[in-house]
């Protein structure tokens, strides 16, 4: 697959330009996903504060195995909401290595069937379940030890070219 740099036009922040520079679309054999950001609050593993979401292939999906811990308590003993939204933002993220283009997330719908309880085993899985042009409609489930979904989600990610990173000023968007 292509850098992701090779559309760079120029930024004035060096560290995103490096960042731009740096990333690769792993080869499509390889079912260790990398993350996109050593200091992604999802998947970095340099940020104190993150999930340290590890992500793989799994057929035309991605999986995950995760605990929530005692830093993302909502209520006692059950995850806060927010950090389960996060979790489900960033493995959606992971679903970009399977397209192959840069996304980001327009639209992040969840339910909360049950709750997410701390340090307890769960499987992430997410699959793209349809395209259209440049919306990219995905799918997840959490899922306890007892094979009971505990969340379902759904999300709009919209691609969009490199220079939406290098960007410094950014209009809403209206629907
Ligand atoms: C932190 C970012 C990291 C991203 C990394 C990206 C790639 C790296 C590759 C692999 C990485 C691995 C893991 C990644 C991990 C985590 C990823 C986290 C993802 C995020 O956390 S990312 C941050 C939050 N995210 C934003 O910061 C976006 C802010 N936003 C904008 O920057 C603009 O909003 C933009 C550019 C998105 C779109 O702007 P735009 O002007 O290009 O698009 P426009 O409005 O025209 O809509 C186009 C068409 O979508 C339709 N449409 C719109 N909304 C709809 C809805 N709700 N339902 C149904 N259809 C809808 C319209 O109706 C139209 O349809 P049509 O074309 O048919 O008319």
């Amino acid at each position: 697959m292509g850098k992701a740099s090779d559309a760079v036009s120029g930024s004035s922040d060096p560290d995103v330009e490096d960042w731009v520079r740096s990333f690769r679309f792993p080869e499509s054999g390889s079912p260790e996903l990398p993350p996109h950001h050593p200091n992604c609050l999802g998947c970095g593993p340099a940020n104190p504060h993150g999930h340290r979401l590890s992500v793989r292939r799994c057929g035309d999906g991605v999986h995950a195995h995760h605990r929530f811990d005692s830093r993302h308590v909502g209520a006692p003993t059950i995850a806060h909401g927010g950090a389960v939204a996060t979790v489900l933002d960033d493995l959606f993220g992971f679903l970009l290595y399977t397209v192959g283009e840069l996304a980001v997330t327009r639209h992040l719908a969840i339910d909360y069937l049950a709750p997410v309880l701390l340090d307890t085993p769960y499987t992430l899985r997410a699959h793209i379940h349809a395209r259209d042009g440049r919306k990219l409609h995905l799918r997840a489930t959490i899922e306890n030890d007892h094979a009971h979904v505990v969340t379902t989600a759904t999300a709009l990610f919209l691609i969009v070219d490199i220079d939406h990173f290098l960007t410094t000023t950014h209009q809403p968007h209206h629907r």
